[in-house]
């Protein structure tokens, strides 16, 4: 679903976050992108979601050349991603229903199916009884519970997390991991930076490692102790 040929990224100013990165990830799959402070994490995020071009090289998401995609296909394609943060982004003056609605809201679904899409997504993440709460009146894993149900609304096949445990206890952490793992379950492709070793090791799932934007290790599943 997912290939990198020969991706390079160098900002404005700045030295190259990725270097040459190539690699596929399947449909289906998930996996665990880790590395230091700048080894290039979340850039390689951001390509996917089109809020970065690369510099050289090629991204290849479901047969589609990203640098020929038109301008105006950009939205579709992103509507088939789900993204999740560290800080979540949510609008705090907003309920915890409403955050999770916005994305249908851009995809005009008709309201009663938008309903039925909410509530199915704030119960897969455990939080059905909240959806007229603020956010800020709930615990910080809550939070990024609902930036989760935000990000899977819209029934996206392919899920992204920048970082989502780095605010959390480790107990709160492993339930978020265990959430997106079950995204997986039912046939998500899902995609995680975190420079949380101990856990990823702990879910046993294919970890990508960069160091200063080059791949120095791709771990099979298999072979993740
Ligand atoms: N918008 C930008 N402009 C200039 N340089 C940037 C920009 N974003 C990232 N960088 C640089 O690119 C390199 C890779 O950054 P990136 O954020 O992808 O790393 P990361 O592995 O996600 O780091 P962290 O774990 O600290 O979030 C770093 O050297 C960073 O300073």
């Amino acid at each position: 679903m997912i290939r990198f040929e020969q991706v390079s990224k160098r900002y404005p100013g700045g030295h190259e976050a990725l270097v040459q990165l190539s690699f596929e990830l399947a449909d289906g799959e998930m996996a665990f992108v880790t590395g230091h402070s700048g080894a290039g994490k979340s850039t390689l995020l951001k390509l996917i979601a089109l809020l970065e071009r690369p510099s050289q090289g090629e991204i290849v998401i479901d047969g589609q050349r990203l640098s020929r995609l038109h301008r105006r296909n950009i939205p579709k394609l992103r509507r088939g991603i789900g993204m999740v943060f560290q800080d979540h982004h949510l609008l705090m003056d907003r309920s915890v229903y409403a955050n999770v609605e916005l994305p249908l809201l851009i995809g005009a679904v008709p309201p009663a199916e938008r309903a039925r899409r909410v509530r199915a997504a704030l119960e897969k993440v455990g939080l059905l009884d909240y959806e007229r709460q603020l956010p800020g009146s709930l615990s910080a894993g809550e939070q990024q519970r609902v930036g989760i149900a935000r990000a899977i609304v819209a029934r996206p096949a392919l899920l992204i997390a920048d970082e989502p445990t780095g605010n959390l206890d480790p107990q709160l952490a492993v339930e978020i991991m265990q959430l997106f793992a079950e995204f997986q379950d039912v046939g998500t492709t899902v995609l995680i930076a975190s420079h949380d070793l101990p856990l990823i090791k702990r879910m046993k799932r294919r970890v990508v490692v960069l160091d200063h934007g080059r791949l120095i290790a791709d771990v099979a599943a298999a072979e993740v102790q």
